[in-house]
């Protein structure tokens, strides 16, 4: 947890006067768009994605498929389609450079892929992704029959030398840091000779619905995939050899970005509709139905989409997050609000997400006046009355949501950096006064 000093910029947190009354379009999800367009980048015809989230990790997953051959157009479609990007597959190839930011799904997703590019392809980031961990990918891919060179540190910056083609075939992870894990390995498994079987091997696997999702997006590009939910063994994902399709998807909103705008209508007492909520789902973000509405909040999913109401009271909650470990920050903010005590459960591995989140959550939440202690897997969270202050970011999207949340409540908070919401939605500050009609 390092405050960057060039990052200290403040960004004066709007208070709501009353409640928020509002419509938000909620640009199209991160975990969905990274998906696709890997699966795309994989298949054996083009392929298009329509309303793809457009922000750092999604731009930094295109750049590092365009990197390696891939050719991803750019465009706007016909009226009320919003932007497109096709994808035109190519032989993937190197010598060739990745930055992956700070992005999950870039730095574990791609080196699977870069195992089949003709050549040496250099794996780099930002600082915090030296420490993120990464040594599932590494050591399954080597296990698997790749050559990477990461002076065995099991970890960033590295070099995955392709072989223009994996022998895949069955492989044991421990993946009980971070799901992607998995999600990588499946993702480019129908390109391995063998395909892939991975066993995973740890205590309890975090961001199950994240693995559906990638079970759900492969199944959709022709994949055959066995699971657990379909009858397989408990822990183990087997994918078969074979080409994937070209395939015409429109991106979901993103359900995790929409959390701080329905926290929105919870914290001051008013409503909050996000159209496009979609009906059916793996995106961790629709347990926020539940979550919230036990947290105070009404909601109904309409054809239109979703309509949240907060009823003027906020309340704890104890709640394993395990599943849903994106969405700690915003519940944290809102449990610091409310008229009882909150457990956050299940969430160990937010120490390793974009910052250490459950220090950087504490610190700053007592720094306004606060009451939250750390426990082994979460956080315990007794709200006191607040006062204002800077909340500072860490370089974490999510933590400059969770601030904004409490600014609506407490008056004089500011938030530093909140540029960092850039990595998933350049345009939160944006939507976020557009909502307060400011
Ligand atoms: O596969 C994905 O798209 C993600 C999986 C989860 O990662 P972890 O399992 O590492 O928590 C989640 O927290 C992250 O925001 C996105
Ligand atoms: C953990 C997150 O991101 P990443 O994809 O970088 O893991 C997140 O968005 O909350």
């Amino acid at each position: 947890m390092t405050v960057n000093p060039a990052h200290t910029a403040l960004w004066p947190a709007p208070h709501a006067s009353g409640a928020v009354d509002a419509t938000v379009h909620v640009p199209g999800s991160k975990s969905v768009t990274n998906r696709a367009l890997v699966l795309a980048a994989l298949a054996s015809e083009p392929g298009w994605l329509r309303r793809p989230l457009r922000s750092r990790d999604t731009v930094l997953m295109a750049e590092a498929l365009r990197a390696m051959g891939v050719e991803i157009e750019e465009g706007v479609g016909p009226d009320g389609t919003g932007e497109f990007w096709r994808v035109i597959p190519a032989g993937l190839r190197g010598p060739a450079t990745v930055d992956v930011g700070n992005a999950g799904t870039v730095m574990r997703f791609l080196p699977p892929v870069a195992t089949l590019a003709d050549g040496a392809v250099r794996f780099d980031g930002d600082p915090r992704s030296y420490e993120r961990p990464l040594h599932g990918v590494i050591d399954a891919l080597r296990a698997l029959g790749a050559r990477i060179d990461d002076d065995a540190r099991g970890a960033l910056p590295m070099t995955v030398h392709g072989g223009g083609a994996l022998e895949g075939g069955p492989v044991e992870i421990d993946a009980s840091s971070s799901s992607q894990f998995v999600s990588a390995l499946l993702l480019s498994g129908p390109r391995f000779n063998q395909g892939v079987e991975v066993r995973h091997t740890g205590s309890a696997l975090p961001s199950m619905p994240h693995i559906r999702m990638t079970v759900d997006m492969l199944r959709a590009v022709g994949a055959q995939v066995d699971t657990p939910e379909s009858g397989g063994e408990p822990n183990v994902w087997r994918v078969t050899p074979g080409a994937l399709l070209g395939r015409d998807l429109t991106v979901e909103p993103d359900l995790s970005n929409a959390q701080p705008f329905l926290a929105a209508a919870l914290v001051t007492g008013g409503k909050v509709v996000i159209p496009d909520w979609p009906t059916r789902t793996t995106q961790p973000g629709d347990r926020l139905r539940e979550i919230f509405t036990e947290m105070g909040g009404s909601c109904e999913l309409t054809d239109y989409g979703l309509v949240f109401t907060g009823s003027g009271a906020v309340h704890g909650v104890d709640v394993d997050l395990g599943e849903v470990g994106e969405l700690t920050p915003g519940i944290a903010a809102v449990a610091a609000l409310a008229d009882s005590p909150s457990t956050l459960r299940g969430v160990a591995h937010l120490r390793l997400h974009e910052t250490d989140r459950l220090a950087a959550l504490t610190k700053e939440i007592n720094e306004l006046g606060g009451d939250v202690t750390e426990t082994a897997d979460g956080l315990h969270i007794r709200p006191r009355p607040l006062h204002g202050g800077v909340f500072h970011t860490y370089e974490d999207h999510r933590m400059a949501t969770a601030g904004a949340i409490i600014g609506l409540a407490v008056e004089g908070v500011e938030i530093e950096n909140v540029a960092t919401t850039a990595k998933t939605l350049p345009e939160f500050p944006d939507l976020w006064t557009g909502m307060l009609g400011a």
